[in-house]
């Protein structure tokens, strides 16, 4: 056994002072310094761990555990631990040299980048470094595992010179001293070091202590095997990461370790027509380190939509997140969680379809979202994403074809699907639909406009309009033309009649051969106009179709006796009253009458009963 000679020495590396770097990339995220040291700490108790469990360390485990002490009169925050130590040699491998070799690296790679901070610590081994972004002068007080070592000391100030000498230690394992900067004293203080803990430590695997208490949970649910845990576990543990949030509800647990690692679960909240869902609720783990709830570049956008966690220790965290992108990995990872999301809500679908279809109003934002954003998954979601009417009847895409193919496909063999987006609002033109057994969907979700855009890129010869978009016949033509009563003459002048009286140049006046039992005038916006505005006021952003005035459709029903009366009018005042007042019903069924127009309509009105 050789005892420790004490040792000046020089660390190699080019710069002078690396430290004041290193701090200046990792300056927004200062606090990561204890997560890299409680890691740390915790992988040193878990090699020991495996050690033992290979026959190679044959003493007392005893209660591996790792603690976090504050004191503040001495300014010094220390993580100690009683894993596996280290000696003299590898003080001098693995903190002198790999772990500088490390910031060596890190300073050829990112010296002329500064938007990558805080993002790559760790990947270059530069963990136990992170120390020096809030302490002046760092201690290593260590005793290896092995017999009869000699315990060893380490200190540096940050400058390149480190000093190693002996060092009095009877346990078994390693205490890291941070003698805390004065511009990081902010961390000298019980309510700050236990929230990082909070974060960071919650779910680690190995118990740790700080201020007498244990401050995690070493075997959160994610890790054990879905057949030992109950749905009252998965509720438990959602309330455990999310307390003020309503009952999810379903999750899934993922586990997979081939050809990636991957653990976790990720929970379905209701979300119901709420487009600014809450992003930030999806945690990334690696090997139960907390990384980070900002998941973006990480989980497909739809997905961010689902809460839980996932833990994986393939997913790179400490680079930037261009690169993230770009991760074989990660897209592998993103494919496997898209797939077996979908599989999970084709599997519920299967399994018990009422249940699902009383589920279906508060995931079908998540599920319409999924099937614009991925492909992957609308081949799977087309099977169980549902349609729901104004009966409140769900179908799916291949039922409701079948249910109304029959009569609603149009003389160019396309299939016309009616829907509407306000029942109220539009409550006339869907009694009307629903006269001639036409069935209407509810789209009143704010994706709806774009997944029925997406829905008629994706099926075959169909196409969606509005109950409103058009009068009944020609909402779905079949190219059926009703006689009209009319003349063509009597149609032009009649046309002329509305023109003059309304006077509005964003009106399309035009007469129609309508059944009998329709309204006399209706007033419709073709469906591509209001599509298109639909789309830029939900954009937000200026555009072509957004700055364009609205010009509707007045349709006058040609067969309607209201309308004959017009014509044989012989009193101009009567004749112009008569289309005015036709004119303002038609704009109160739209709920489109308001303001000095309405208030003239019910005057007029009242004068005249
Ligand atoms: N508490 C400890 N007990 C035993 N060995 C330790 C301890 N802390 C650090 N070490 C040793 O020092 C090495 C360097 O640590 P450092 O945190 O810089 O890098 P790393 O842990 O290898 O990788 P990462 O950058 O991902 O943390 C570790 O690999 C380990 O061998």
């Amino acid at each position: 056994m050789e005892a420790v000679q004490n040792e000046k020495g020089q660390i190699s590396i080019h710069t002078e002072n690396i430290f004041p770097i290193i701090k200046k990339f990792l300056y927004s995220d200062h606090e990561i310094f204890l997560r890299e040291l409680v890691s740390n700490a915790v992988d040193a108790t878990q090699k020991l761990r495996q050690l033992s469990s290979f026959g190679e360390f044959g003493g007392e485990l005893g209660d591996l555990k790792v603690t976090v002490s504050l004191d503040e009169e001495a300014k010094t925050i220390t993580v100690s631990d009683n894993g596996i130590g280290m000696t003299a040699d590898e003080v001098k491998k693995y903190i002198n040299q790999i772990a500088f070799s490390g910031a060596t690296d890190f300073l050829e790679k990112y010296k002329d980048k500064t938007d990558d901070k805080g993002q790559i610590i760790g990947h270059f081994g530069l963990g136990f470094y992170s120390a020096f972004m809030v302490a002046s002068t760092v201690e290593i007080v260590s005793k290896s595992y092995r017999d009869n070592a000699e315990p060893v000391r380490w200190v540096c100030d940050g400058s390149t010179e480190f000093e190693l000498t002996a060092a009095e230690k009877t346990e078994r394992g390693t205490d890291i001293i941070l003698h805390i900067a004065p511009d990081s004293e902010e961390f000298l203080n019980k309510g700050r070091l236990q929230s990082i803990l909070d974060k960071y430590a919650r779910f680690l695997p190995v118990s740790v202590e700080f201020d007498g208490k244990i401050v995690n949970n070493t075997a959160p649910i994610w890790t054990k095997s879905p057949a030992e845990l109950t749905d009252e576990d998965y509720k438990t543990f959602y309330k455990e990461l999310y307390p003020m949030s309503e009952e999810p509800l379903f999750w899934i647990h993922l586990n997979v370790d081939y050809p990636f690692n991957l653990t976790g679960i990720l929970y379905f909240p209701r979300i119901k027509n709420e487009l600014r869902f809450q992003r930030e609720k999806i945690q990334l783990y690696s090997r139960q380190v907390f990384i980070t709830d900002e998941v973006k570049d990480v989980v497909p956008d739809f997905l961010m939509m689902l809460h839980g966690v996932i833990d994986s220790p393939d997913i790179p965290l400490n680079v930037s997140r261009s690169f993230l992108q770009a991760d074989s990995n990660v897209k592998k990872i993103n494919g496997y969680i898209t797939r077996k999301v979908a599989d999970k809500l084709n599997e519920l679908f299967n399994a018990d379809r009422k249940a699902f279809e009383d589920k279906f109003d508060d995931i079908s934002l998540f599920i319409k979202y999924g099937i614009l954003s991925d492909e992957k998954f609308w081949e799977k979601a087309k099977n169980f994403v549902l349609l729901k009417n104004t009966d409140g009847v769900y179908t799916t895409l291949d039922e409701y074809r079948e249910k109304v193919q029959a009569n609603q496909t149009d003389k160019n063999e396309t299939l016309v699907i009616l829907y509407t987006s306000d029942r109220k609002q539009q409550h006339s033109y869907i009694e009307s639909a629903t006269r001639r057994g036409y069935d209407v969907l509810l789209m009143d979700n704010v994706i709806d406009s774009h997944f029925i855009n997406a829905l008629e890129q994706k099926l075959e010869k169909v196409h969606f309009q509005r109950v409103d978009a058009d009068s009944i016949d020609k909402l779905i033509d079949k190219g059926l033309n009703n006689e009209s009563v009319l003349s063509e003459v009597d149609q032009t002048k009649l046309k002329e009649v509305f023109e003059q009286v309304l006077d509005n140049k964003m009106l399309n006046v035009s007469v129609e051969a309508q059944p009998t039992d329709e309204l006399p005038v209706t007033i419709t916006m073709p469906e591509f106009m209001r599509r298109m505005k639909d789309m830029a006021a939900l954009s937000g952003e200026q555009s072509f179709y957004g700055n364009l005035p609205a010009t509707y459709n007045v349709v006058v029903n040609a067969n309607h006796p209201l309308i004959n009366k017009i014509l044989t009018e012989a009193d101009g005042d009567a004749q112009k009253l008569l289309v005015k007042q036709l004119y303002d019903l038609a704009l109160l069924s739209q709920n489109m009458l308001t303001g000095a127009e309405l208030t003239a309509f019910v005057r007029r009105t009242v004068e005249k009963l």
